[in-house]
């Protein structure tokens, strides 16, 4: 990589605003998949055991400006005390002179995790204002948020143009490894793509078109292709305005000669819950006040066979909703193949990694991205800003 590293610069003694991935996924409160934290480990161990006073900044969800009490990162900053045996101090707050005077008190070695940076308004708009407040608690800035590295906002993109600007261990080691599979992936290469962001995904996929020879489509994202192609998909997850783009990828995809995807059947509840009535229908089957929730067993069957049959498989987002166990079935039999297929396997995205370590196959995959948006984008050669905005080497 031709960006500098944390390696690369003197941090003893130095207040270091850490930008990481600490967007977990949460239930009641609780992480239910820390793998994003201990991922980030070895850049935090690295700065305390150099002596830097190191204060950590990250996103949880998507608060959209405002504070929502159970999106706040105690939760985070408490796990990683855990991890990392030793005490970690919250702030309440991102910026202000609270924040300014706990940094004050922090001795070479301290951690601090500041307050979700998507409370500010300024966030997600990349507000120069805000990201100049973040840069003036800090002498430098390292950005090893690989799973927001695709977002512009002020705290993984505008603080860089305030403060010298390196990449963390995870950062480096997420890039260097999705870029030797990638560079010049061996075929067939499948991409399956899934999950509940489609308004992110769905674009990802006209890039896939020019480098995929399959791409399987699951989860929430299939339905604005189905709907598009004018089956009755009922309460299912859709994205109306993605209807022209999904059937004009499906046509482009028969241009180009890629295999494309999508489930033909599906398990439909009545209700998002665990012991809600559920069927399994063909696409034409879903009744309209019924949502699609999972793939069916022969869409899992066709989809295990075209795993086992490549020799690169990219996945991120889940083929359903996979946290509640009768819709786990379709995310749980794209994992084993994955898990038996001699394919190289990378699994992407909060979610999908989570859904991994939750079936016990996470070992089995080559290698498990802490991004899905970033690593899809990162694939499509896409520049990253939160990677550009760093410093050349
Ligand atoms: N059919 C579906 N309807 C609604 N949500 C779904 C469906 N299938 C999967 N999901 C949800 O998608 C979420 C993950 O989506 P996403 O954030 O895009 O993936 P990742 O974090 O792996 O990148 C999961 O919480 C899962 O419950
Ligand atoms: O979870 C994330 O992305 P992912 O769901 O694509 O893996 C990142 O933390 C980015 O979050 P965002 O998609 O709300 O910007």
């Amino acid at each position: 990589m031709n960006k500098k590293s944390v390696r690369d610069v003197e941090v003893a003694g130095k207040r270091v605003f850490v930008r990481v991935d600490f967007n977990v996924p949460l239930q009641d409160g609780k992480i239910t998949d820390d793998t994003r934290i201990r991922e980030t480990l070895p850049t935090i161990q690295y700065l305390i055991e150099k002596g830097a006073k190191v204060i950590l900044a990250s996103h949880l969800g998507r608060p959209k400006g405002q504070v929502v009490e159970e999106l706040r990162l105690t939760p985070a900053a408490e796990r990683l005390a855990e991890l990392l045996g030793k005490p970690v101090r919250k702030a309440d707050e991102a910026t202000g002179s609270a924040v300014q005077a706990l940094i004050s008190d922090m001795q070479n070695g301290d951690v601090l995790v500041l307050e979700n940076v998507r409370f500010y308004p300024g966030e997600e708009k990349n507000d120069p204002e805000l990201a100049k407040a973040f840069a003036e608690l800090a002498d430098l800035y390292v950005n090893d948020a690989f799973g927001a590295a695709h977002r512009a906002h002020a705290s993984t993109e505008g603080i860089a143009h305030h403060l010298p600007a390196v990449s963390g261990l995870l950062m480096e080691k997420e890039l260097s490894t999705l870029g030797k599979a990638l560079s010049n992936p061996e075929h067939p290469f499948t991409a399956i793509v899934g999950g509940a962001k489609v308004k992110d995904k769905i674009g990802v996929i006209e890039n896939l078109l020019n480098i995929a020879d399959n791409i399987l489509i699951g989860g929430g994202l299939s339905y604005t292709f189905l709907k598009a192609q004018g089956h009755e998909i009922g309460k299912s997850l859709v994205d109306n305005e993605k209807l022209d783009l999904a059937l004009e990828f499906i046509n482009k995809a028969k241009e180009k000669n890629v295999k494309f995807y999508l489930p033909t059947d599906i398990v439909v509840t009545d209700d998002f819950s665990a012991d809600a009535n559920t069927q399994i229908v063909g696409i034409d089957g879903i009744p309209a006040d019924w949502e699609g929730i999972d793939i069916g067993p022969k869409t899992r069957e066709t989809y295990a066979d075209v795993i086992k049959n490549s020799k690169l498989v990219v996945w991120n987002g889940p083929m359903g909703v996979f946290e509640i166990e009768p819709f786990s079935h379709g995310t749980r039999a794209v994992a084993q193949a994955c898990a038996e297929t001699s394919a190289y396997t990378v699994l992407g995205g909060g979610d999908s990694a989570a859904a991994a370590e939750k079936f016990g196959l996470a070992k089995e995959m080559d290698h498990i991205s802490t991004g899905g948006g970033a690593s899809l984008e990162f694939m499509e050669g896409k520049a990253l800003p939160g990677v550009v905005a760093l410093n050349d080497k």
